[in-house]
């Protein structure tokens, strides 16, 4: 089976030939299958952000080869990638159009990968297939397909940036500590939501959590970076049962540092 996306040996460093120079990423490997679901942890500043953004292509790497679905993608813009790229950031006003509604958010997602351009123009079938989709959020947004999605809470427009990203399902979905700024409550339940619609749709997702419990008890797979190297990466099967001092011991035991970092919520 070829894997859906392929990173050898990533490296990026930032303010070269200055003293603030700083080695950032440091040969990053990794490999996600179809259907991975990989949630990824670290200390601040660990480069998880970074990582993220040289995929997308905000960034572009020093040097390293980024493949997505057998397609050499590490020079291509970031406009090209993202037909084919989901993301979800931390902020909730990030991903949405704030004075259009919420049918011509969708309507702009809807168009993603699509030759027709842009248009907020909503066909009658368009409508339909909005209101089925939005139904799966559990949040009743089918029935205010005209509300100004900045009148959403944060919650609430996470969720409908999550949709927005998937609903042309993209061969990657980057989620970059999209329930951070949000309350317990909603954090969960978009948590929880995230997990429904990456195994309902079968996506292949990368999900960045600086609460290690969650890294624990979703997807199928988790990542440790620290210091821009990865240095722990468990399956499914190795995740269950795993305890966050488990977690703690194995991250000391491969990078032969403690975890001190109070910015990893340990429970
Ligand atoms: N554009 C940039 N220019 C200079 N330095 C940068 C840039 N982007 C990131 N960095 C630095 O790279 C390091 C890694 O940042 P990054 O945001 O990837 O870490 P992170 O693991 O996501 O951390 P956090 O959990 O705090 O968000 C940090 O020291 C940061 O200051």
């Amino acid at each position: 089976m070829t894997p859906t996306l392929t990173l050898k040996n990533i490296h990026k460093s930032f303010e070269v030939g200055t003293v603030n120079e700083h080695h950032v990423l440091r040969g990053v490997n990794l490999m996600l299958n179809e259907g991975d679901f990989v949630t990824v942890i670290g200390g601040n500043g660990a480069g998880k952000s970074t990582l993220l953004n040289c995929i997308a292509g905000n960034i572009s790497v020093d040097s390293g080869e980024i493949i997505l679905d057998d397609i050499d993608i590490t020079s291509q813009k970031t406009e090209k990638r993202a037909a084919h790229i989901g993301r979800v950031f931390q902020d909730p006003r990030m991903g949405t159009a704030t004075r259009l509604s919420i049918e011509e958010n969708l309507s702009i997602a809807y168009a993603r990968g699509k030759k027709r351009g842009l248009s907020l123009g909503v066909t009658d079938a368009q409508r339909e297939e909005f209101k089925k989709q939005l139904a799966r959020l559990d949040l009743g947004l089918e029935d205010r397909l005209k509300k100004e999605v900045g009148l959403l809470s944060g919650g609430q427009r996470q969720a409908l940036t999550l949709l927005m990203s998937t609903i042309v399902k993209p061969k990657l979905l980057l989620l970059d500590e999209h329930t951070a700024a949000l309350d317990p409550k909603a954090s969960h339940s978009v948590l929880t939501l995230t997990e429904k619609m990456v195994y309902e749709d079968h996506l292949t997702t990368l999900m960045i959590t600086h609460n290690m419990e969650d890294a624990i008890k979703y997807g199928n797979r988790l990542v440790m970076l620290h210091e821009g190297k990865i240095v722990v990466d468990i399956n499914r099967k190795q995740k269950e049962g795993l305890k966050v001092q488990d977690l703690m011991d194995l991250f000391q035991k491969n990078s032969g540092q403690s975890l001190t970092d109070d910015a990893l919520i340990l429970s």
